[in-house]
């Protein structure tokens, strides 16, 4: 009798492991390819890195939000290969972040990003190469979007191409006045590759994708507001640009996160799992990892507070 009851015990422990696992495989580093896809994540590594220059910088924050820094001033931020793979390493950190709760993606020096650098995408025309490098950045930017951290893109001067991937990768987009997001491709005989037209169908519809993607428009904060690309204007109250201007944009950013970020680590977190999963999943498995993020909050920290205080929600 003992020996059944301790043996129930156990396989509910077992069962409880195995829709844990279930769940960290589904919401946390599921990239899209694997080996078996033919992907060696090593073997592009090296082929980007033949690419240098420019660098994507992480600041992690005590509030929980983090600052994420495409730097390539230069090049208007292009994404050089160097900068690709600093971009995974990057994403990998806030996977295994577990005090956050929000990231800000954002350009340095007045620009939010132009796309891949030119200088490299001539240096590897031939499809088999632009396949491997669009199955790398497409896990990346996958990764960053199931981040458990509330996203936002501060838009700022233009995203292009690749760029404009870059925004659709984050939960919401804040666009600063005389901002442009342009999927450009068409104008270089392409489609997006890094994921940006499948995320595109879902923040704005097919209708709206396909006349963005079909005319290269540009689409400034107002047009990215009528159609819900854009989720907020941001209006500097300093006259020009430069570093003071950006850094208001940013504060802007963060005082506008910090409504969706304020609480606990855990809860916001699975706030956004559960959001997640619901955007991702069939409902039949939509609800049950809605089920078992539950299970980690239930009887938590934050909720036997809630409880013991008897809070009203006036
Ligand atoms: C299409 C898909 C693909 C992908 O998904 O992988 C891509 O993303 S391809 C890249 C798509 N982006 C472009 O084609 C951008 C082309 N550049 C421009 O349209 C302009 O440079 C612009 C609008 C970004 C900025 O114009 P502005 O007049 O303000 O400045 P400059 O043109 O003088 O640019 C300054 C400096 O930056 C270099 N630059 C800009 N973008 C790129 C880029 N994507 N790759 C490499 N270099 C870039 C530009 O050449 C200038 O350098 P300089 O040495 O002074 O000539």
């Amino acid at each position: 009798m003992a020996l059944c009851a301790a043996k129930r015990r156990l396989l509910k422990h077992a069962g409880s492991c195995a829709a844990w696992a279930r769940l960290l495989q589904r919401q946390s580093s599921g990239g899209v390819y694997s080996s078996s896809h033919g992907f060696n994540q090593e073997e592009i590594r090296e082929k980007l890195r033949a690419f240098p220059g420019g660098s994507v910088d992480l600041l992690k924050q005590e509030s929980g939000i983090a600052v994420l820094t495409i730097n390539n001033p230069s090049r208007m931020n292009a994404f050089s290969g160097s900068m690709m793979v600093d971009l995974e390493e990057r994403v990998s950190q806030l996977e295994n972040w577990t005090d956050g709760k929000g990231l800000i993606v954002q350009g340095a020096a007045g620009s939010f990003c132009s796309g891949s650098d030119l200088n490299a995408v001539r240096a590897i025309s031939n499809p088999q190469d632009g396949m491997k490098m669009c199955m790398f950045m497409q896990n990346s930017l996958t990764r960053l979007l199931r981040l458990p951290l509330i996203s936002v893109a501060l838009v700022e001067g233009r995203a292009l191409g690749g760029g404009a991937e870059l925004t659709t990768a984050c939960d919401f987009r804040l666009m600063a006045s005389g901002s442009v997001i342009q999927f450009v491709h068409k104008h270089m005989g392409l489609v997006p590759g890094w994921g940006g037209a499948a995320r595109l169908v879902r923040i704005v519809g097919s209708q709206n994708a396909l006349k963005l993607l079909g005319g290269a428009l540009k689409v400034d904060p107002e047009l990215g507001m009528r159609i819900g690309l854009a989720d907020g204007v941001l209006e500097a109250t300093r006259a020009g640009e430069g570093a003071g201007h950006t850094s208001e944009l940013l504060q802007q950013v963060e005082n506008w996160l910090g409504g969706y970020t304020k609480g606990p680590a855990p809860v916001i977190q699975a706030v956004k799992r559960v959001v997640l999963s619901g955007r991702e999943l069939p409902l039949s498995e939509a609800l049950r990892t809605e089920k078992d993020v539950f299970g980690t909050v239930w009887g938590g920290p934050a909720n036997l507070q809630a409880l013991a205080s008897k809070s009203k929600h006036k």
